[in-house]
């Protein structure tokens, strides 16, 4: 598992590390640890061109004793020192080392290799100020390889927003810890390649961790495996409430991902039976009202549901719910909030917006924030989806989950109806809605990456990849 820590905790290790240390270890470990990843992307360090993008900070500190390190390998280093002051030990030791400040910093950035961006890191506050933004434009647009220092300047450590202009980096080389702006878009998207130097602090780390990101085997751990003397009812029936006559499809996708998600039976309710089971004869379907409809486990709740009624039995039930896509329209919060049971709201960004009562924008643009906030209004666990889906916890004290398994292949018609279908499946296995929710995430997108394999994908496709994704997983 990955995890993300919030700059107060890697300063607090950081100071308890220090404490025992002679001053300036980090430091040089954190910038040895640079320059060898700057050396490994230069190929060949003796004759390269190195720029310095150098903050009046520690992060300008690193770049600083990373150039040195490059100039005694052979590299030509000139640092452009942006602040009213630079690290005196950093500067020393780079003139120490051959290298140079620049005279004319457009003239050296034009020519340059690699551009180390040291302006700021976790001590950054907003975007970049005016002065460093036609010197980071004029490094993207010179070709060299820009490798941001601890985090790409500009972006916000803590909360992946990125307030006004930001550097752009192709890698980020970062320390001790991973930040939450580094998995959380769209920061994340500045960052490029993310390579975690350590630097002794993982100890001294505060538990439980900001952010989590789940790797295979922490989703093999969470799918269900069937015991031997399981039948349908044992592992678990999920109800799916969706579609409508104008949307049957919708109802056809999530019992899709619902029948590769675990449960021992889909129970399909509304009026889109007959083309549900066109296509999976394997569903049992119901026309009635979802309380006559027989028990189950969890129920999914609003894909393609429109004005079907059905809502009130599904809220009013004592199993897990999840709510999507039409079913969170007008969805009524004090009657989530005295659920007896758990409840999954899977909003996209314009849904999450209309619940929280502000813009799409605003929840794009501070995805964690919005996420948390959600989670804690409606008193539920919230998949909010996105280029980096993310699953918070009702109780703040809970880390969130940020899925690293999307693509852009699948923002594409009815995606979001199979993944609705394949949590409440997990859902109804008994896994903890949180679980659920990551675990479909995983599985989702690595589905997709399996369809697409460069090219464009149906929903339909993703639903029929699950099974391999799956296989994947577990193995
Ligand atoms: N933690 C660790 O374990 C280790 C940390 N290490 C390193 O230290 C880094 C943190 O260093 P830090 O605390 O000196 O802060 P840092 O990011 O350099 O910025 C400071 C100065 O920037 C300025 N400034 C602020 N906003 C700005 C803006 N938008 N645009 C431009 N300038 C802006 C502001 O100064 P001002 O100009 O306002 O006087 C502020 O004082 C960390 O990221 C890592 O690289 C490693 O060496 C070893 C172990
Ligand atoms: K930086």
């Amino acid at each position: 598992m990955r995890t993300a820590y919030r700059v107060e905790s890697v300063r607090a290790a950081e100071a308890a590390l220090m404490a025992g240390l002679p001053e300036g270890t980090l430091m040089r470990r954190a910038a040895a640890g640079l320059a060898g990843a700057c050396a490994g992307l230069l190929g060949r360090v003796y004759g390269s061109r190195v720029v310095l993008l150098v903050g009046s900070g520690a992060n300008g500190g690193d770049a600083l004793y990373a150039g040195a390190g490059l100039a005694r390998r052979g590299a030509g280093v000139t640092a452009v020192l942006l602040g009213a002051r630079a690290h005196e030990g950093g500067l020393a030791a780079l003139l120490a080392a051959g290298g140079r400040v620049a005279d004319d910093p457009f003239a050296v950035l034009a020519r340059a290799d690699l551009v180390l961006d040291g302006i700021t890191g976790i001590g950054g506050r907003g975007g970049l100020r005016p002065e460093a933004v036609p010197l980071v434009r004029a490094a993207r647009g010179s070709g060299a390889v820009v490798v941001a220092v601890d985090l790409p300047s500009g972006v916000d450590a803590d909360t992946g927003a990125v307030d006004g202009e930001a550097v752009r980096a192709d890698a980020t080389v970062t320390f001790g810890a991973y930040k939450p702006g580094l998995l959380v878009d769209p920061a994340r998207e500045y960052a490029g390649a993310v390579r975690l130097v350590d630097i002794g602090l993982a100890d001294l780390l505060p538990s439980p961790p900001e952010l989590e990101a789940l790797h295979h085997a922490d989703v093999a751990g969470l799918l269900p495996v069937p015991a031997a003397e399981s039948d349908k009812y044992r592992r678990g029936v999920v109800g799916v409430v969706a579609g409508s006559a104008r949307y049957p499809g919708a109802a056809v996708l999530a019992v899709a991902g619902a029948l590769r998600g675990g449960a021992g039976a889909v129970r399909y309710v509304g009026p889109a039976g007959a083309a549900v089971l066109a296509r999976y004869p394997e569903t049992l379907v119901h026309a009635g009202p979802p309380a006559d409809a027989g028990r189950v486990q969890a129920w999914v709740l609003g894909p393609g549901l429109g004005d079907t009624p059905g809502a009130d039995d599904v809220l009013g039930s004592d199993v897990p719910v999840l709510v999507d896509a039409d079913g969170l329209r007008a969805l009524d919060m004090a009657a989530v909030r005295a659920r007896p049971a758990p409840t999954l709201l899977t909003p996209h960004a314009g849904e999450a917006a209309a619940l929280l009562g502000t813009d799409r924008a605003d929840v794009e643009a501070r995805r964690l924030e919005a996420v948390r906030e959600l989670a804690a209004r409606y008193g539920a666990t919230v998949l909010l989806k996105g280029s980096t889906t993310l699953v918070a916890d009702p109780d703040p004290g809970v880390p969130v989950r940020v899925n690293p398994t999307g693509t852009p292949w699948l923002a594409t018609a009815g995606s979001g109806d199979v993944l609705s279908g394949l949590a409440g499946s997990l859902l109804a296995t008994g896994l903890a809605p949180r679980d659920a929710a990551s675990a479909a995430a995983y599985l989702h997108g690595l589905a997709a990456r399996r369809a697409a394999a460069g090219a464009p994908v149906a929903a339909h496709d993703v639903a029929d990849a699950l099974p391999g994704a799956w296989r994947d997983v577990a193995a």
